[in-house]
């Protein structure tokens, strides 16, 4: 990985020259579902060529930035550039540039993986050729070439995910949206995703993936943006984000005010020490 040297706002590098274009920017961001507000005028500088981790508890609001991100929710109000592209302005310009993994993701089911594949290379312009070529080595290194003729339907939650990120890889984007990208995903599949993503990034590409799995955030990134209630809690370096904290984890929950939170007394009743057995109904009160 390269050595960090832009500053957390992304303004400059160490010695003041003006910093590479940022893989995403984004300014005053907003989105309101009816009284929710989901992302509450963020701003956001990821810089290019990095490991991103975009974290925070359920419904923080990660979602709903990666999908006005990579052009697929329309922003209340705020503006989102891709490397450099302004996603609204410039559509055509940011979809090539960018591949992405959603969360839910919806496939044509009655495809088999490998026509899959060839059909969205087309789509995406490459030659049948290449396309070919690229679906043999991403399905192999992926470990799917066994099942290329299985109907995606027919696949599994982990097949299913990397299916979609050999779809996501195979124009060869400059930055890689993966919403949860892990989630159901077996220990060796999560393995092999992840060090499909390491040879992705170690050329220069950016990832940038959701999660609330903490351990994996540190274990990956190099850089995290932590969100919370639609909020940008902190965004920077891992290292710089994590500060004195043990791990990315207790950082984390300081930041999201949930350290130290402790709600077992309105869980008197559950399990074994409460007194109460498995019987209903013996109130908190019940035989000791
Ligand atoms: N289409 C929608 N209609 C109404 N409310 C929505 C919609 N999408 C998201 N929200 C709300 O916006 C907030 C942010 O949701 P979002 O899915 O972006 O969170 P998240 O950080 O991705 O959560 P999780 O980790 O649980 O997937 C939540 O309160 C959610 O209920």
């Amino acid at each position: 990985m390269p050595e960090d040297r832009t500053t957390a706002a992304g303004g400059t590098d160490a010695g003041g020259a003006p910093a590479a274009v940022p893989a995403v920017r984004v300014e005053g961001l907003w989105k309101r579902f009816g009284e929710q507000i989901a992302v509450s005028g963020i701003d956001l500088t990821l810089p290019a060529g990095r490991f991103i981790g975009l974290v925070g508890p359920n419904g923080a609001g990660k979602t709903t930035t990666l999908s006005m991100v990579t052009g697929l929710l329309r922003p209340d109000q705020g503006r989102v550039e891709v490397a450099g592209h302004d996603v609204w302005r410039d559509p055509v310009g940011v979809k090539s540039r960018i591949g992405v993994l959603p969360e839910g993701l919806r496939l044509f089911e009655r495809l088999s993986g490998r026509e899959l594949l060839a059909y969205m290379g087309r789509l995406r312009g490459l030659p049948g050729a290449e396309v070919d070529k690229r679906a043999a080595q991403l399905l192999d290194v992926l470990d799917l070439a066994g099942s290329q003729h299985k109907l995606v339907v027919d696949y599994s939650t982990g097949m299913r995910k990397k299916i979609g990120l050999a779809a996501a890889l195979l124009h060869n984007p400059e930055v890689l949206f993966l919403d949860e990208p892990f989630e159901g995903v077996d220990p060796v599949s999560a393995q092999t995703i992840r060090g499909v993503l390491e040879r992705y990034t170690a050329s220069g590409a950016t990832v940038i993936f959701s999660s609330h799995v903490m351990e994996l955030v540190e274990s990956l990134c190099d850089w995290v943006a932590v969100m919370a209630a639609g909020r940008i809690r902190a965004q920077g370096p891992l290292a710089e984000v994590r500060g004195d904290a043990p791990s990315l984890q207790s950082a984390f929950l300081e930041l999201v005010g949930a350290s130290g939170r402790n709600e077992h007394e309105s869980l008197d009743w559950l399990g074994g020490s409460s007194g109460s057995g498995s019987g209903a109904g013996t109130g908190a009160g019940g035989a000791r």
